[in-house]
């Protein structure tokens, strides 16, 4: 089976890769060789590899930036996922798709569940939301998976932007009221492959780990890791403040609640996913074991 990941420089592309070629063999052409802002590249590539499968990882993920770009957004978030839906239509293919907890609006405290009416805040929410409603609308066989706070070892993300302030930095303020969960990438493939394998059901899931948090316990948990790990840091856990969103601003609004009810993927796994914390431990460990994280564990110099 020839698999089509798309963004495999990404965050959970770059995880798919792994993870999926147990199940085929994986294409995935670089930006260079393929760039998916150009949909004639795009169907001549599909016509040229027949790929069996699509699992589409690459997206517009610069939220705040999507504001002044909204039509370089809607062309890889929306217009992209509909032209590989289109493709798996006539194919009769599967498309496997990763969406995001932006396109709820983020009112209330309860998690949202998949059949809530979404209400994006933002041109990013906006066109991810556009995306799957032209995959649904296209009738082609596809697994969304809507998910939150992506990181990972690899990639560009919080965990690793605060890692690098914790050295330079003996105070921060990070945003308390905003509440959902991050995901490690390696989790969205691994729940990725065992999706594939067991056959779920054609649909929309949400995909996360179970707990939840805000962007200041992230912070913290984080810190309180690298410092359990040896790491130098002149950012103690209890120094980061926690902020409200309003004092915070940013060109791109974003959602208060962000909880996503796991209950219609862990019933079609049948097995819980797994606690947040647990997680990101896995995934900080990984990153201080990989020479790049390992030199934060360097005695820092004194001159
Ligand atoms: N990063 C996050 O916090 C969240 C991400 N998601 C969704 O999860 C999915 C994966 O996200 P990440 O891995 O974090 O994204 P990423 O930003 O790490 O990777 C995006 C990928 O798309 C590729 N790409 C972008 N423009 C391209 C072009 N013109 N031609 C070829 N490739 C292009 C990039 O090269 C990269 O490989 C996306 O659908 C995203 O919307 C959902 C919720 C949160």
């Amino acid at each position: 089976m020839n698999i089509l990941v798309t963004g495999s420089t990404g965050q959970v592309g770059f995880e798919l890769q792994r993870q999926l070629s147990l199940l085929g063999r994986v294409l995935a052409p670089s930006r260079h060789s393929l760039d998916l802002l150009d949909a004639r590249a795009v169907d001549a590539w599909l016509a040229q590899h027949r790929p069996d499968l699509i699992v589409n990882a690459a997206a517009y993920t610069a939220v705040d930036r999507a504001e002044r770009e909204p039509a370089l957004a809607r062309r890889l978030n929306a217009e992209l996922p509909a032209q590989l839906a289109r493709h798996a239509k006539r194919h009769d293919l599967c498309l496997v798709h990763y969406s995001s907890d932006y396109v709820y609006s983020g009112r209330g405290d309860t998690p949202w569940r998949e059949d809530a009416t979404p209400a994006p805040l933002n041109v990013y929410g906006q066109t991810k939301l556009e995306g799957d409603l032209a995959i649904q609308q296209s009738g082609c066989q596809h697994l969304i998976f809507r998910t939150s706070w992506v990181y990972s070892a690899y990639g560009r993300n919080f965990m690793k932007t605060l890692l690098r302030l914790a050295l330079e930095r003996e105070q921060l303020a990070v945003v308390a009221d905003q509440v959902g969960v991050p995901t490690p990438a390696r989790l969205i493939a691994r729940v990725t492959a065992q999706a594939l394998s067991l056959r779920l059901a054609s649909g929309l899931y949400h995909l996360a780990p179970r707990g939840e948090t805000s962007w200041h316990g992230v912070a913290q948990a984080i810190l309180r890791f690298a410092d359990s790990q040896g790491v130098a840091m002149t950012l103690a856990p209890d120094a980061v403040m926690p902020v409200p969103t309003t004092g915070y601003p940013t060109p791109a609004s974003r959602p208060l609640n962000s909880r996503l009810c796991l209950d219609k993927l862990e019933a079609a796994l049948r097995t819980p996913l797994p606690d947040w914390e647990a997680q990101l431990a896995l995934t900080l460990g990984e990153y201080l074991s990989h020479p790049t994280g390992a030199r934060l564990r360097e005695p820092m110099e004194h001159s």
